[in-house]
């Protein structure tokens, strides 16, 4: 059985959040000297203990974010703190400590003598105790190139961990994986958070999102667009979209039906999003002179936009 040392609650910062993100723009230009904004007035505060999901499109501006948290770059405008303090003080203090998607490994070395060696860099690191909470310590005879995907990441998480860091962040450390290398790497990483270590981890997985987070934040071209619980986000995506092309007045009675959430209206077609397709097809079927009517499970995108234009862009309260 390992003893694992209860981390102190912080060290000597007062801030109550781990990372304060304040209207935040990063912008790029391309080989062409086109100017791109990335990062577009994005505000977010992670507070300690949370466990944060960051989701968003391909391009959305999740890896950008996430080097300006690590003090990878620096952004154009607006600030980034972390317990109060400047990311590169925070990651040098080891405070903060990050699982990116590759690099960093030396291939030739076994894992035992990766942790080590890094250990050496940290003081107070212990080795041992860190390749367990990762699940790696069977591995430690293996060469870090005889390793899948999946154990290389878990090796990282180990190396994440060398500095006790408070604040945890994860550039889709599963990217790549199969569905039980997933849920190994989730499984150690859980454990640790449940000492209260703050995670925030950018993925593509909703259901990554849904069973790791207890809150899911999503950003688009930049910005927040969607930032609530994960059972806020999972009920929004439950149900499904009714839509058909029906008159304004037929299509008004229809969003009062019982079970129907919202509507959107598409050119002639109107969309229903509801918890009874089958009641609200009746109602269609026998009280409208609706056509093409279709039925569709609800996607992620819509349930994003749908709990944004319900006003409810959570921040939350806990
Ligand atoms: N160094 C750079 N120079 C120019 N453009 C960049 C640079 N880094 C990122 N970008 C652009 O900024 C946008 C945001 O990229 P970013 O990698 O942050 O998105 P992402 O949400 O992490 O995407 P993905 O899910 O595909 O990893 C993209 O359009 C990307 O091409």
């Amino acid at each position: 059985m390992i003893d694992y040392q209860t981390r102190p609650a912080s060290r000597g910062a007062t801030s109550p959040d781990a990372a304060v993100l304040s209207t935040v723009v990063k912008r790029f230009t391309s080989a062409k000297g086109e100017e791109f904004t990335a990062v577009n007035g994005l505000d977010l505060r992670i507070r300690r203990g949370e466990i944060v999901a960051f989701l968003g499109p391909n391009g959305a501006g999740k890896s950008t974010t996430i080097d300006m948290l690590l003090g990878l770059t620096r952004p154009d405008s607006g600030t980034v703190e972390l317990f109060g303090l400047p990311p590169q003080q925070a990651v040098r203090d080891g405070r903060v400590a990050a699982v990116l998607q590759s690099g960093g490994l030396l291939p030739d070395l076994t894992v035992g003598a990766t942790v080590h060696m890094l250990a050496s860099l940290h003081p107070a690191a212990d080795a041992e105790q860190c390749m367990h909470r990762a699940g790696v310590a069977e591995l430690r005879d293996r060469r870090v190139s005889a390793c899948s995907g999946g154990e290389q990441q878990r090796l990282r998480f180990a190396l994440a961990l060398l500095s006790d860091p408070e604040f945890l962040v994860l550039d889709e450390p599963t990217a790549g994986m199969d569905v039980s290398a997933r849920r190994e790497f989730w499984a150690a990483v859980r454990e640790d958070a449940g000492r209260g270590m703050t995670v925030m981890f950018a993925t593509h997985y909703m259901e990554e999102a849904d069973q790791f987070a207890d809150r899911v934040v999503m950003i688009d071209k930049g910005s927040v667009v969607a930032d609530g619980s994960a059972s806020s986000i999972r009920a929004a995506i439950s149900g499904r979209t009714v839509s058909a092309v029906l008159g304004l007045y037929e299509a008004e009675l229809v969003a009062r039906a019982a079970g129907v959430r919202s509507s959107t209206v598409r050119g002639e077609r109107h969309y229903f999003n509801c918890t009874d397709s089958d009641s609200l097809l009746r109602v269609l079927v026998n009280e409208t002179s609706a056509t093409g009517i279709e039925v569709a499970p609800r996607s992620l995108e819509e349930a994003f936009v749908a709990i944004t234009t319900n006003g409810r862009t959570v921040q939350k309260g806990i």
